[in-house]
């Protein structure tokens, strides 16, 4: 039996080149593995430099197609794309509100397109009041664009200027009087910089929440040993919806800007994919987290098409190549997409409230004791773990690369063991002292992911440790070089193991870490399958990380 999938619907109008309205849609509905069905509210003849010529199609028709899905098929989300005119837009409107009255509401996404970026108009005019009226009450999220957002205000003969990111979130919140239950005002057209984000202020009764998602992952330390960090070109989307106790909740969304062409229909998917998730029940944050990034995606990954401004690539989620190429861009892709896509669980790991208190000097030393010694068992699993893989490697090139890191953790275990006796640890102390949960687990998982899987496999699972702990080197010496710095370096109790991950030796190891990762994704791309199986390990061992973290803090 084929699981149960989620069907949802897109009433909009049609883009004969293939990258905007419903064709854009049934894409995006597809490659987020929900089933597609569309109602055509009018015809356009389209290509990636405008609009040629738009056909509309009779109301009593665009509802004929509206019930027929809608009769049949269990939709369990809905999104407007354009709707042409002021009949079409009250047909809509009240075919949705027959069927909810009669079956229950199911989430609605509005993206009230008026102009396409070319220029032309795709809402009469004389719609924009009945949108508001009748089609604003029914939606669970509107999401326009500057450009929608004023003409919308305006229409209401409320202010509508938005030149600011601050003038951005007083226009979102205003919009939410307008009706909806929610509002996402796109931020493509304003910029934004991470001070800008900073400074933000807002009156009571508001509260503001930045989901760091995306930049964190962009900004990681080791990252950047190659490049530049992200710039201050940043582009914010900006949700805003009312919590029961009557408080204007706004989520930031922030990501750096692309420099790309291929921006036609970006926000048909964006709307096309916050159905999808709405539809599977997500929660609002969390979708608008999901179809923001998606988007993203599609333009980063989209080739070249036509001679203006081109689609996206709506499925680069199911493509084969889940990578991309390196440049000097963007040297590290591998790297970034494992990041990225745990980008949540890699902070918890690598901003550990250990490392923080570690940083400022106030750890526990009982804490930094107990992880030290755990620390020593877990070096023997780690070099064990080389030694396996310098087994089941084919060359001598790669057995000699792995019995140089065994060689490497054994001299380390060494100077571990002079490093614990200037805090008191004796060896004999070391060696009786018993493994805890935390290490036995992280350990017998690095041994098991060697011994069922590939070389690759395994190399996936070491990379965690070695990049993680490069990264709070990093950090904490970043940190500590800014004024009035929150870290303490000199007189740190614990500045020695600070600038050991921070220092040359170390980073070089890392470095030599990213290449090995990187050029063996390179030399043999993944499938999407082995892709998600490096991720599952990846994920795993930096889960794994933080339990060692939380072990040590609560000395388990
Ligand atoms: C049928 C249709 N729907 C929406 C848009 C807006 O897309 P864009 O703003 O990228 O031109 C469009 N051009 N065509």
């Amino acid at each position: 039996m084929a699981k149960n999938v989620t069907a949802v619907l897109t009433i909009a109008g049609t883009d004969s080149s293939g990258g905007a309205g419903i064709q854009a849609d049934l894409k995006t509905f597809a490659a987020l593995g929900c089933y597609g069905t569309s109602a055509t509210t009018a015809l356009t003849a389209q290509n990636t430099t405008g609009v040629q010529a738009i056909h509309g199609v009779p109301p009593n028709f665009v509802v004929e197609q509206i019930k027929s899905v809608l009769d049949d098929i269990d939709i369990r989300g809905i999104k407007t794309g354009m709707l042409f005119d002021s009949s079409n837009t009250h047909a809509v409107a009240s075919t949705l509100k027959e069927h909810f009255a009669s079956k229950g509401r199911v989430p609605l996404v509005c993206d009230p397109v008026c102009v396409s970026t070319s220029g032309h108009v795709l809402l009469h005019p004389d719609a924009i009041s009945t949108m508001i009226d009748e089609l604003f009450p029914l939606a669970q999220l509107i999401t326009p664009n500057k450009a929608e957002a004023e003409v919308l205000l305006k229409a209401r003969s409320l202010s509508s200027e938005i030149t600011t990111f601050q003038g951005m979130l007083a226009a979102a919140q205003s919009l939410l009087t307008l009706g909806p239950q929610a509002v996402l005002l796109k931020g493509g057209h304003i910029a934004v910089s991470l001070a800008d984000i900073g400074s933000v202020t807002t009156s009571a009764g508001t509260s503001v929440e930045v989901n760091r998602d995306f930049l964190f992952g962009e900004n990681t330390e080791i990252l950047q040993l190659a490049k530049h960090s992200v710039g201050d070109d940043l582009i914010v989307d900006v949700l805003c919806h009312q919590t029961q106790h009557g408080v204007n909740n706004i989520t930031l969304y922030p990501r750096p800007r692309l420099q790309s062409n291929s921006t036609h229909g970006t926000g048909c998917t964006l709307s096309a994919a916050l159905a999808c998730a709405l539809g599977r029940g997500t929660a609002l944050v969390e979708a608008t987290a999901q179809a923001t990034t998606f988007t993203h995606l599609g333009i980063e990954t989209a080739a070249p098409i036509g001679q203006g401004f081109g689609p996206l690539n709506h499925l680069h989620s199911v493509s084969r190549l889940v990578l991309q190429p390196r440049t000097p861009g963007n040297p590290f892709p591998l790297t970034r997409k494992l990041i990225q896509g745990t980008s949540r669980v890699w902070k918890e790991y690598v901003q550990h409230d250990f490392v923080v208190q570690l940083g400022k000097g106030t750890l526990e030393r009982s804490s930094f004791l107990h992880f030290i010694k755990q620390d020593y068992h877990y070096l023997k699993y780690y070099a064990r773990a080389y030694a396996l893989l310098a087994s089941k490697s084919h060359d001598f090139a790669p057995i000699l690369a792995a019995v140089e890191i065994v060689l490497h953790v054994s001299r380390e275990s060494a100077m571990h063991t002079s490093f614990c006796a200037q805090w008191g640890i004796t060896k004999d102390e070391l060696d009786t002292t018993p493994e805890s949960p935390a290490t036995t687990a992280y350990g017998a998982f690095l041994i098991d992911t060697g011994l069922q899987g590939d070389t690759t496999k395994l190399v996936m699972a070491l990379a965690a440790c070695l990049l993680g702990y490069g990264e709070v080197g990093l950090w904490l010496k970043k940190e500590a070089e800014k004024p009035n710095s929150w870290v303490k370096w000199e007189g740190n109790p614990y500045l020695k193991w600070m600038q050991d991950y921070s220092g040359e030796d170390y980073q070089n190891a890392v470095r030599v870490g990213l290449e090995t990762i990187e050029s063996r994704a390179a030399a043999d791309p993944p499938s999407p399958a082995r892709y998600a199986e490096w991720r599952a390990v990846w994920e795993n061992c930096v889960r794994l990380e933080k339990g060692f973290w939380d072990m040590a803090m609560n000395k388990l």
